[in-house]
Formats: C-alpha cells, sequence, structure tokens
C-alpha cells in the first residue's frame, strides 16, 4: 500500500469499564474507499470520532495524514470533511448560507467560500434550492446538503458516518451517486454503515466489526467468496414445520442457517440445492435462489443478521 492516509494500530476506546473500540489495526490508502460495516453499537462512530480527533483514544496508535491524532486535532480537522450522523445544520439559514457560514469557520477567505460554495451547490444538486430554507428541505436534500458543507474545505479524505440512514431507495442511489463522483476526483471516502448493499455499492474494502474488534478485512468480492458460498436458497416452510425442515437438511448444500421465519441454504448451485429439498420430501411454501451478499458474510462471521 502507498503511504496510508490513516493508520490504526491496536487502537482502544473505553468508557469507564466498557471497551467500544477493541485493539483494532486498520490502514486505509489515498484515493481508497473505505467502509467500516457492522450492526448498531459495533464501534463504528467512536472510530470515526477518534479519526476525526474530536473524541480522544484510550491507547494505541492512530495517524491521519502523517498526524498524530492526539497532539494535531485542529490541523487534521482542517482537512477533513465531516459528515456525522446528524445532520446538524442550521435550520433557520438558507441552504447557501449554510454552505457560506460553515466555510468561513475554516477561516477561509469570504471570497474564495463564495465561489466554493456556488460550485458545491451544483455538485449537491441544490441549485434550485439555493434560497431555501434547511427546513423546506427533503432528508436527502439535507443529507446533500451535509455532504456539501463538509467540502468547502476541498478535502481530500471525507469521512461519512452512516451517510443514507433515514433515507429512501431513491435518495440513497442519489447520494450513492455523488460519492461516487468523489471517488472518481480521487477523495478518499471513509464511510461507516449498517447496510451491506451500500457497503457493496461504495466500498473497495471495507472491515467488518462487532463489538468493537475488526472481524474480517477484505473487498465486498473475497469477503464473499471467502466466507460465503456462490448462491444462496431460501427456503419457507411456516412456522410449524420450520424445525422439522431443517433437521432433515443436513448434508444440502454446504452449509445451513436456520433463523426463525427461513431456512438458508447455502450451495454453489442454488437450484441443485432446491431439488434436493424436493427429493427429500420437503416441500417449501416458498423458495428464492439469490447469490450471497455481505449479510451472509456477517451472519457467518457472528450468528446474527447485520439489520436486527
Ligand atoms: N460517550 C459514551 N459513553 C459511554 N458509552 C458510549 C459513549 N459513546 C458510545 N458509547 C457506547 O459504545 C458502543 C459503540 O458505540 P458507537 O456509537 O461507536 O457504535 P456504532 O457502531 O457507531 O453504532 P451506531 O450506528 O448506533 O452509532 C455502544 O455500546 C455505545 O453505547
Amino acid at each position: 500500500m502507498p503511504h496510508p492516509v490513516i493508520s490504526a494500530r491496536a487502537l482502544t476506546k473505553r468508557y469507564g469499564d466498557f471497551t467500544a473500540v477493541d485493539g483494532i489495526d486498520f490502514d486505509i490508502a489515498p484515493g481508497e474507499s473505505f467502509g467500516f460495516l457492522g450492526p448498531n453499537g459495533a464501534g463504528k462512530s467512536t472510530t470515526m470520532r477518534m479519526i476525526a480527533a474530536t473524541s480522544t483514544r484510550t491507547s494505541g496508535e492512530l495517524t491521519v495524514l502523517g498526524l498524530d491524532t492526539a497532539d494535531h486535532g485542529p490541523e487534521i480537522r482542517a482537512q477533513l470533511g465531516i459528515v456525522p450522523q446528524g445532520d446538524l445544520l442550521d435550520e433557520e439559514l438558507r441552504v447557501i448560507d449554510n454552505l457560506i457560514v460553515y466555510g468561513r469557520y475554516f477561516g477561509l477567505p469570504r471570497s474564495y467560500v463564495k465561489q466554493r460554495s456556488e460550485e458545491l451547490l451544483d455538485f449537491a444538486q441544490l441549485r434550485e434550492k439555493r434560497l431555501s430554507r434547511v427546513s423546506d428541505l427533503s432528508g436527502g436534500m439535507k443529507r446533500r446538503l451535509t455532504i456539501a458543507r463538509g467540502l468547502v474545505n476541498n478535502p481530500k479524505v471525507m469521512l461519512l458516518d452512516e451517510p443514507t440512514t433515514g433515507l429512501d431507495p431513491q435518495a440513497r442511489h442519489v447520494l450513492w451517486d455523488r460519492l461516487f463522483r468523489l471517488k472518481e476526483e480521487g477523495v478518499t471516502l471513509v464511510v461507516t454503515t449498517h447496510f451491506m448493499d451500500e457497503a457493496e455499492q461504495l466500498c473497495d474494502r471495507l472491515v467488518v466489526i462487532d463489538k468493537g474488534v475488526i472481524v474480517a478485512e477484505g473487498s465486498p468480492s473475497s469477503l464473499i467468496r471467502q466466507y460465503s458460498t456462490r448462491e444462496v436458497l431460501e427456503v419457507r416452510f411456516g412456522s410449524a414445520r420450520n424445525a422439522a425442515a431443517a433437521g432433515g437438511l443436513d448434508g444440502v448444500g454446504v452449509r445451513r442457517e436456520v433463523l426463525p421465519d427461513r431456512i438458508l441454504v447455502y450451495a454453489d448451485n442454488g437450484e441443485h440445492a432446491l431439488q434436493e429439498v424436493l427429493e427429500r420430501g420437503f416441500e417449501p411454501l416458498t423458495s428464492l435462489v439469490r447469490r450471497s451478499s455481505l449479510e451472509d458474510v456477517f451472519l457467518r462471521l457472528t450468528g446474527r443478521s447485520l439489520v436486527e
């Protein structure tokens, strides 16, 4: 890897007796789109706050853009774009003024901030909303404005904490498209998410994090290859028959996961697996063959579903 823009070794954060981040190691390369994928409470936001030098680490090492976060908070923050979980916009201000006021916090010259804010309105597809109040924007527009605001200081690294939580599918796709544009421009993206589709869409590489610990690392496709099969057969037998059917499917596919409402059969060929299920005399109410996803990886690694 070229010299990493962010590097962590044995990074740990404790709140009293509770360890939120438990000795994690990772390196993020320039221009990479890197994800922390994990359920609520895994320690993702805590890690992001330590990267942004707004929360101090308990132990371990952490450098951002070659600077130690313990000693260089203001210099680091001046070079990062930060998109926190809540939008934290000034609801009373107009859209354009949110950008200008934020830019002025960085001490950037007024003329530069004005010009940059106009460019960012276009980037965020908010030109028509230039003079609207934030309170009149949709959730997706607010998120895009927050991202635009995070770009005022022209950062090389963007931290995005759960960028699409709470948005509808269309708004999510618009946002992913904008983030993809940033990536094409060479901006390093660091994203936390508990959505496996988001991780698959946005991340070149990710770590799966659970209870403050990294349980796997790789590209979405390499993680799926390593921890799952090519296909998954999902069969539903109804609550009364689910357990009995689960007991009768030993040896079908490579592996099975029995969930309360369905059984997942991991197999390289899902249709063949379905044939075997039928040959054993188990007629499912519904069946579906799909490709493996990061959700399957997470289930395999932790025994739990990502979104519970
Ligand atoms: N200031 C704090 N004091 C005590 N415990 C905290 C504090 N901040 C976070 N925690 C705890 O640390 C754990 C990790 O929280 P964190 O917010 O980093 O998780 P997360 O993976 O980002 O999840 P979410 O998506 O819900 O934010 C949680 O159990 C949380 O309750």
